[in-house]
Order: C-alpha cells, then structure tokens, then sequence
C-alpha cells in the first residue's frame, strides 16, 4: 500500500487536537560516535545549507564530519547532565507544562508530544503518537519565536514530508513565529527586570541571537529583522535606550560571512570602549542549550573578561518557567479558535450507524 492508514481509527472515536512542539534537536550522547549522524542529518539538511548538492556532499563527508564531531562532542560533554542534553530535558519539561495547562482547561479533548527536528524523538515519531492517541487536529509549535527558513520553515517541512506517506490528512496549523507577541515580549521583559532586581544593572545588556550566513537575509529571509523587532520591543518594555542595548549574532559556522555584528567579537571589543560590565540574554532561544549554556555562558564570558572586562552575567533562557509556559499555552489557545473538540463523533458515529458501517 503506498500510503499509510489510520490504524487507530474507529467511527466511535472523538477527534482531538493534537499540539506538537518542537526545537532543533541534539545528539544522543555527547561523543563523537553520537555527534556524527546527528550533524549528518542537521547540515545535509538543504534549508540549513543552501549550498549546491553535490559540492556540500563532498565538503560535509570528506571534511566537516571527520573534524567537528569530536570538537562539538567535547563541547556537549560540558553541558550534559544527568538526565541528558539539556535541550531534550527543557524540551519535554515544556511538553509536559503544556500539556498540564491545556488538559485543565479542555479535559483530554488535547493532548501534546514534542519532537526534535533532528534526532529522537522526530517529527514522524511525535506525529505518530499524537495520531495515536487520536488527534485529528494538528497544530505545530516550533519553539524559535523568529521565523527562518532553517529551523521553523524546515519543522514545517519535516511535517509535511511525513504526511506525504499519509493517506488520512488533519487539519493543520502552524505557527511560523511569536517574535512580537506581546506576552512573550511580556515574558523577556520580566526575566530581565527580575535579573536586575536580584543583581543589579550593568553597562549594558545584549541581546545575543543565533546567527545565519548574511545571504539568506539578502535572500529574503525574515530572521534578522524579526531579532530585532524583538530586542527594540524588549527595550521599549524595560524603558531602556538605544545605547543601553545591544543586538548581536553567535555561533557562526563556516567561512562565509553571517549576520553582523558577530557576538564573540563585539564582546572582545567593548571594554577598550569603557563598557566593562554586561548583562547578555538569548531571546532566540526558548530553552538553554549548548549554545547558551557553554558559548554564551562559559565562552565569551572568557572573551569578555580576557579582554579586560569586569563583570558578566548570562540571563537564562525562559525553559519552562511558569510564566513562559502560561505564554506559550495562551499561543496555542489563540491558534487552535473555532475548532471545537469532539464535534465530529456524534455526527459521524450517526452517520456510521445509518449506513451499516458502525465498528
Ligand atoms: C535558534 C535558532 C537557530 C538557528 C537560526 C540556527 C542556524 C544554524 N545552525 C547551524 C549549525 C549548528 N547549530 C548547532 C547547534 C544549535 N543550533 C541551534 C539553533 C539554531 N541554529 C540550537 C538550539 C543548537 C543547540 C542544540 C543542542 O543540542 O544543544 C550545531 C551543533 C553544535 C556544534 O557543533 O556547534 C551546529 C553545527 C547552521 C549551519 C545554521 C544555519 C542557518
Ligand atoms: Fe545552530
Ligand atoms: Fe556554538
């Protein structure tokens, strides 16, 4: 059979919306056995590397998967813990957040999985089990609040790849992006002011998002404008100027050029300038990971003070604080208005019964 059924369907079953967040992914374990066929699928992936096919194939398998493994792998052994990779562990803990707020307000009419772009579980996987437990309904929440077509556009992908092998298709939503949503912009706001009441203000605060190569912003991608929409809305929320602030761009890869200005650099030349204390924050980020925990806050904080700074503090990301999780459930709310749950059963368990075809 060329497309798969709905094993799981029976006339007596009421549909359910199915809710599937999602972040980028991780290896299983962080060693270079572990590293390898997760960076293979990421960076084979062509939204992430807009390279030609064949000239990527070679430069990927000859060059970049016989080096980075063990370089990423050491990094990723700093961040591990008990429970694993913190991406994964944030990642689930949101999924079951979510899942705690929906189902107190609309019973198991919901239910929820998460999903790792790259990796285990996968989008395939997560779609599996929200079909299995009876969704009927899918709404996609891929937890990058600015859009670029590497991580949120290729969730969608992944999605929709899957259910090409589908016979039965749900209805679909997606949320492409939350990068000026006011309860998130709300959300960051509130994680700094309360950094600042504990701690204090430094000379300034930067606003550090991962970075693309500049060529899929001149090729008309949204990422760099939405970041910024973003840090100046923060700002505007925490009442600061525009030279309290900083926007800036990390965890470049490769050799071609990325979004400006890059995070290590600017970090390495603001104390010759007098700012000798920083405050930096990830608002791209929905849950710490290796690139916040180590490169923002192990690695340019050596940067920083290496360079003759004098005080550097790393924000965390929001992971699944409460209020965060209150955000995200009210996004989804927003995003799931005029499907009713169940509405369908009763019709079609009629419908079934007239024709003869009650299961
Ligand atoms: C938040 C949005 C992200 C964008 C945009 C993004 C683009 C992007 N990334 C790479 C290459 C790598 N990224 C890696 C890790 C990584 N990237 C993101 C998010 C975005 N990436 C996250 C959340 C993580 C951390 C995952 C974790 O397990 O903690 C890595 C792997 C680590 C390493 O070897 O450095 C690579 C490689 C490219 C090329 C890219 C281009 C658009
Ligand atoms: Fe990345
Ligand atoms: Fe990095």
């Amino acid at each position: 059979m060329k497309y798969r059924s709905q094993q799981s369907f029976t006339h007596a079953q009421p549909d359910k919306i199915g809710v599937l967040i999602s972040n980028l992914g991780t290896p299983e374990a962080p060693t270079k056995q572990a590293l390898r066929p997760y960076l293979k699928q990421f960076l084979s992936d062509p939204r992430v590397v807009e390279v030609p096919k064949v000239i990527w194939w070679c430069v990927l398998n000859l060059i970049i998967l016989n080096i980075r493994p063990k370089r990423s792998a050491e990094a990723y052994k700093t961040v591990w813990t008990e429970d694993g990779s913190p991406l994964l562990t944030h990642t689930k803990r949101q999924a079951e957040a979510l899942y705690e707020r929906l189902t107190r307000k609309y019973g198991d009419d919901v239910v929820v999985e998460y999903a790792m772009r790259y990796g285990e579980p996968s989008v395939s996987t997560a779609v599996e089990r929200l079909l299995a437990k009876g969704a009927r309904k899918i709404v996609l929440l891929p937890l990058y609040p600015q859009y670029c077509a590497s991580t949120s556009g290729s969730t969608f992908d992944a999605l929709a790849h899957d259910f090409t092998q589908r016979r039965w298709l749900p209805d679909f939503r997606f949320i492409s992006h939350y990068h000026d949503n006011p309860a998130y912009i709300k959300c960051m706001a509130d994680k700094i002011r309360a950094h600042w009441e504990t701690h204090g203000r430094c000379d300034k605060l930067i606003f550090s998002y991962h970075g693309i190569p500049k060529r899929y912003l001149t090729n008309g991608d949204p990422y760099h404008c939405e970041c910024h929409k973003t840090s100046r809305l923060i700002a505007e929320a925490l009442n600061i100027s525009s030279d309290e602030y900083m926007t800036t761009f990390q965890s470049r890869f490769g050799r071609e050029e990325w979004l400006r200005p890059y995070t290590d650099e600017t970090l390495k030349g603001l104390p010759d300038k007098g700012v000798k204390s920083l405050q930096v924050v990830c608002p791209g980020f929905s849950s710490d990971c290796l690139e916040t925990i180590e490169e923002i806050g192990e690695e340019n904080r050596e940067y920083f003070m290496e360079a003759g700074g004098e005080r550097y503090e790393y924000i965390e990301c929001l992971n699944s604080d409460d209020a965060h999780m209150d955000m995200l459930c009210e996004l989804v709310e927003q995003n799931i208005q005029g499907w009713q749950v169940g509405d369908n059963y009763q019709q079609r368990d009629q419908l079934a019964k007239a024709i003869g075809a009650e299961k």
